[in-house]
């Protein structure tokens, strides 16, 4: 595998499932594939379970790993081209990444959608550079449309969890504060649509995602009628895509509660995390004994060192 943007660099989803599955069974095993070699993991945006399953996903395959936060004490790295640099930008990417390629083998990149510029979001301008003038592999650690590591652990624990060959899995919209991406939701139905699992999305009108990512999976517009009979409930907050970046309903009606929880088939709980109790989903929900979110967490790891292992294997 030559990087790791989206779920059509993988070569099968069933070849994907089976290495988590090796290397969850045995993560110290494959150490000889990545000695003296190096990751560096660059952050545009925050992070907690990324930074950390990754590195330590690293290290489990033999690696060393440098980490280079793009915040206000680094150099600020320009992304767009043709421009006259005199902001406050002192480096163009152009420059810098070449150059971080020059000390690794391979680079994990975090680039968040900025919301100001939707075509320079969905063309993934900061992403793409990288995977252009890199010279060695790339790893998306959530670029502005996907998150295709996180998507990966999801796949990975729904297939440990479910009881049935092909569950009900719901996709649910909930409501935050801020406006956050749609990378995670994109990613998330991108990644259904390549199982024969049931999907169905539900949300709010005005919270459409891109038909590019949604092709013709089921919008269930009442989220107690999707919530029937579900086995898995995914909940994500993400701002409009068509009226873009905008948060159009902060409805708490939205919320995941116990009592939505009772109409399913005593689903399964699922959150990408960091999440805001008692606005996304309440304590009684994420507290209870079907919240797999902290075991969804730790597939990160798994699944960031099976993608490492199928990027250092070529
Ligand atoms: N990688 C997991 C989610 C990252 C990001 N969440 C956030 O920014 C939450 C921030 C907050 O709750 O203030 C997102 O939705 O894409
Ligand atoms: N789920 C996830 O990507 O978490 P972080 O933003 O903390 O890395």
């Amino acid at each position: 595998m030559k990087k790791f943007i989206s779920v059509k660099d993988l070569p099968s989803i069933e070849k994907a499932i089976e290495t988590a599955f090796e290397i969850k069974k045995n993560p110290y095993g494959f150490q000889h594939l990545g000695k003296n070699k190096t990751m560096v993991l660059v952050f545009f945006n925050s992070s907690l379970r990324t930074r950390l399953s990754t590195q330590k996903a690293a290290m489990n395959m033999g690696m060393n790993t440098m980490v280079l936060n793009v915040t206000e004490d680094s150099w600020q790295l320009e992304s767009e081209m043709g421009v006259v640099m005199d902001g406050k930008n002192a480096e163009h990417l152009r420059e810098a990444i070449p150059v971080i390629g020059r000390y690794c083998d391979v680079i994990g990149v975090r680039a968040f959608a900025k919301f100001e510029d939707k075509e320079a979001d969905y063309s993934e301008r900061i992403l793409t550079q990288f995977v252009d003038y890199a010279g060695v592999p790339v790893v998306s650690m959530e670029g502005a449309t996907r998150h295709p590591l996180q998507s990966y652990a999801d796949l990975v624990t729904i297939e440990e969890y479910k009881k049935v060959d092909r569950p009900k899995v719901v996709l649910t919209w909930a409501p935050h504060p801020r406006a956050l991406p749609q990378a995670v939701a994109n990613s998330f139905v991108e990644w259904m649509r390549e199982t024969d699992y049931e999907l169905v999305v539900t949300h709010p009108e005005g919270y459409e995602l891109a038909p590019e990512f949604m092709g013709d999976v089921k919008v269930e517009y009442d989220q107690k009628k999707a919530f029937e009979g579900a086995d898995f409930v995914y909940a994500k907050n993400w701002a409009s895509y068509t009226h873009y970046g905008q948060i159009l309903s902060k409805d708490f009606g939205w919320t995941v509660d116990e009592a939505k929880m009772a109409l399913t088939n005593e689903a399964k709980f699922m959150h990408c995390l960091p999440v805001r109790r008692n606005v996304v989903v309440t304590d009684g929900v994420i507290d209870s004994p079907n919240s797999i979110v902290v075991e969804e967490a730790y597939n990160r790891q798994v699944t960031a060192q099976a993608v490492l292992k199928m990027i250092l294997e070529g």
